[in-house]
């Protein structure tokens, strides 16, 4: 049963990002009162009180944690960054420290903001079921080997003093999102995005972030004493699976670029990928460079990656509140600058 959370105050780890600041708007809705902890400022709202800081560093996280009732983590370095030293420092060590000082502070309740990549290393899921999925034995990128560090590390924290739940969120997107449509415009500005890859046929889920925030509160307000979420991993997504290559379409299309059209054969771009990844290994000492082809990235284009909810519906109460048509609606309207300059000299 949910608890009543009016006025209960919480702390969003990772609040100046995409997720951390739509959670953040969310919860304020929901009528908590919100702290946000991050080491970079981008935003400014008089109803938050913001504390600057590095979430690796106790000292900074102890003042943040006063008095609150639920943390919500959703801090992480960027996902394509490929930076191995940074995503563990954060996503691993960092994590620890969250937990350390939350139980130091007294704070009784922790909702990570997992990955669905965690049960992902390139091979099919479909319709994937958290208690039949394991942790990817091979994962494809540092991003996701730390991912399961960090979420196997929240889990295994949840005991009667200090309850922990994960959500695994797959593809967000939304306004003011970060990557999925900043990465696809520059692509396609750059006259990339003409190729699909494969047969165009993988199925997959994404998320619209408002989704995302919906399964984060349900979470904080389930977990507790006697919970069957405590301790567990959930699949939110937006439970309406589709085509790779259709939800891409629509998204250019939607921003007047032309849809993708040549297709090029999967096992192709994946060796080429690799053979990028071991050539930006080799010259590492020397540069770095993170070539905007990666295995994670083709993979990810080329194969069936659905999930499972039922778990989050039965345990958490949860179920989409925006379907795919009118997330696709409200991101493309949310993007007027990155519209494709070209259709307006046409028309
Ligand atoms: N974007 C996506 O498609 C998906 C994201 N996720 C997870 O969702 C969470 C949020 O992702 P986004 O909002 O996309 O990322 P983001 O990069 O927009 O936000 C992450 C925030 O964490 C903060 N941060 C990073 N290192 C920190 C540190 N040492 N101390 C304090 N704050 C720190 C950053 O300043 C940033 O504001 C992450 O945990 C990510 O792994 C999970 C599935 C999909
Ligand atoms: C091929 C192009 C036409 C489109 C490229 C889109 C990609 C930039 C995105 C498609 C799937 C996205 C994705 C993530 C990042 C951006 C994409 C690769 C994540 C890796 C972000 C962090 C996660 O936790 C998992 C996401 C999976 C899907």
């Amino acid at each position: 049963m949910a608890a009543s959370v009016k006025n209960k105050k919480c702390l969003v780890i990772g609040g100046c990002g995409f997720l951390g600041r739509h959670l953040c708007e969310g919860l304020l809705e929901r009528g908590w009162t919100v702290n946000v902890f991050d080491i970079r400022s981008t935003f400014e709202d008089s109803r938050i009180k913001f504390f600057i800081g590095d979430l690796c560093k106790k000292e900074d996280l102890l003042p943040a944690l006063e008095g609150v009732y639920c943390v919500f983590h959703c801090a992480s370095p960027a996902p394509l960054s490929n930076n191995k030293a940074l995503f563990y420092k954060v996503n691993y060590e960092g994590t620890r420290n969250v937990i350390e000082a939350c139980k130091e502070a007294g704070v009784k309740r922790m909702v990570l903001t997992s990955s669905a990549s965690v049960v992902y290393e390139g091979k099919g899921i479909r319709n994937g079921r958290e208690e039949e999925l394991p942790y990817a034995a091979k994962p494809l990128d540092y991003y996701t080997e730390t991912k399961i560090l960090q979420e196997r590390t929240s889990l295994e924290a949840n005991s009667d003093d200090f309850y922990t739940v994960a959500i695994r969120p797959h593809g967000i997107f939304g306004p003011r999102d970060l990557q999925l449509v900043p990465i696809t415009v520059d692509m396609a500005r750059k006259g990339k995005t003409k190729f699909i890859i494969g047969d165009g046929k993988n199925v997959v889920d994404f998320t619209y972030v408002g989704n995302v925030v919906h399964g984060h509160i349900l979470a904080a307000e389930h977990i507790g004493p006697g919970s069957p979420a405590n301790g567990k991993a959930y699949h939110i997504t937006n439970d309406e699976p589709i085509f790779f290559w259709t939800f891409m379409t629509r998204l250019l299309t939607g921003l007047g670029y032309p849809a993708p059209r040549i297709h090029l054969p999967y096992s192709l771009l994946y060796v080429v990928a690799l053979f990028l990844q071991f050539v930006a290994w080799i010259v590492s000492p020397l540069v770095i460079f993170t070539p905007s082809l990666s295995p994670m990235k083709v993979a990810l284009a080329g194969t069936d990656h659905f999930y499972n909810c039922e778990n989050a519906k039965r345990d958490l109460g949860y179920s989409p509140v925006f379907t795919l048509d009118q997330a696709l609606k409200l991101t493309i309207e949310s993007y007027p600058e990155m519209r494709n300059p070209e259709e307006k000299k046409g028309s």
